[in-house]
């Protein structure tokens, strides 16, 4: 079994590309932000943690969870707050996560486990996956494609720019580099491509 990496800054493509991949046999695919999430609810360690360092904050609904657009203006507007936040989540995450794949390898079932998160090195997930792959989109056309996917605000969107890496960083660590410019179409025959590729090393 391979362990894929995959990320890459805000609306760069990642979601679509796990989509497509999904489909592929032999493939499984893991996201952080949703065992984050899971991680994050009510009645978890994580949860009660969160509480305790951001009681003072803003951002809690009536029946205790978060609100996640109170939470994203907190988070992204602040590096020390936003620092806390992934100093309690992450660890929990990749703790989560080795697992799976350790269960995974033993299994000796899937040919392809593939984890899609944004913060995939500065986590260390190199110490964990066989590969990590960037999805490289320009920042105008990520811009454009969350403005009106997701309706960000552009300050949102360069909020969430300025608290990622550059994009130097992401080449110096990824092996694979699929570039999301282009059409769905033209980021797919990249994949199959990188498959291939690593199926023959
Ligand atoms: C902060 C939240 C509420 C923002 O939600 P929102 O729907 O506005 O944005 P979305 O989830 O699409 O995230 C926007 C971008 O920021 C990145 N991001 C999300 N959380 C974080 C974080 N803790 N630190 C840095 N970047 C993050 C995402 O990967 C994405 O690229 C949400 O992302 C969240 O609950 N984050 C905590 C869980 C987490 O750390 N997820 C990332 C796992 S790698
Ligand atoms: N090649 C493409 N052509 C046109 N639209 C695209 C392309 N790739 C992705 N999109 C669209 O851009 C938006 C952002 O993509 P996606 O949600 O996959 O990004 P992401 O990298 O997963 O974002 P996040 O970092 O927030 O998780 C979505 O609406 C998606 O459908």
């Amino acid at each position: 079994m391979k362990f894929i990496g995959i990320t890459g800054g805000v609306g760069a493509g990642k979601s679509e590309i796990l989509h497509y991949l999904e489909t592929k046999d032999g493939v499984k695919v893991m996201l952080a932000d949703e065992i984050a999430h899971e991680l994050m609810l009510p009645g978890t360690e994580c949860y009660q943690k969160l509480k305790d360092m951001f009681s003072d904050e803003d951002i809690w609904n009536e029946d205790g969870s978060f609100d996640r657009k109170k939470l994203a203006t907190v988070i992204f507007s602040d590096e020390k707050k936003r620092d806390a936040l992934n100093g309690i989540v992450h660890p929990a995450v990749k703790k989560y996560i080795r697992t799976v794949a350790d269960t995974e390898r033993e299994n000796g079932v899937l040919k392809i486990l593939v984890l899609e998160a944004a913060l995939l090195i500065e986590e260390h997930y190199d110490e964990i996956c066989d590969e990590l792959w960037y999805i490289y989109t320009r920042e105008d056309i990520r811009k454009e494609r969350l403005m009106r996917s997701r309706g960000y605000s552009p300050e949102k969107v360069q909020q969430i720019f300025d608290s990622q890496l550059q994009e130097a960083v992401y080449r110096k660590y990824c092996k694979v580099v699929i570039d999301n410019n282009g059409t769905v179409e033209d980021a797919i025959r990249q994949i199959d491509l990188a498959i291939t590729n690593m199926e023959n090393e």
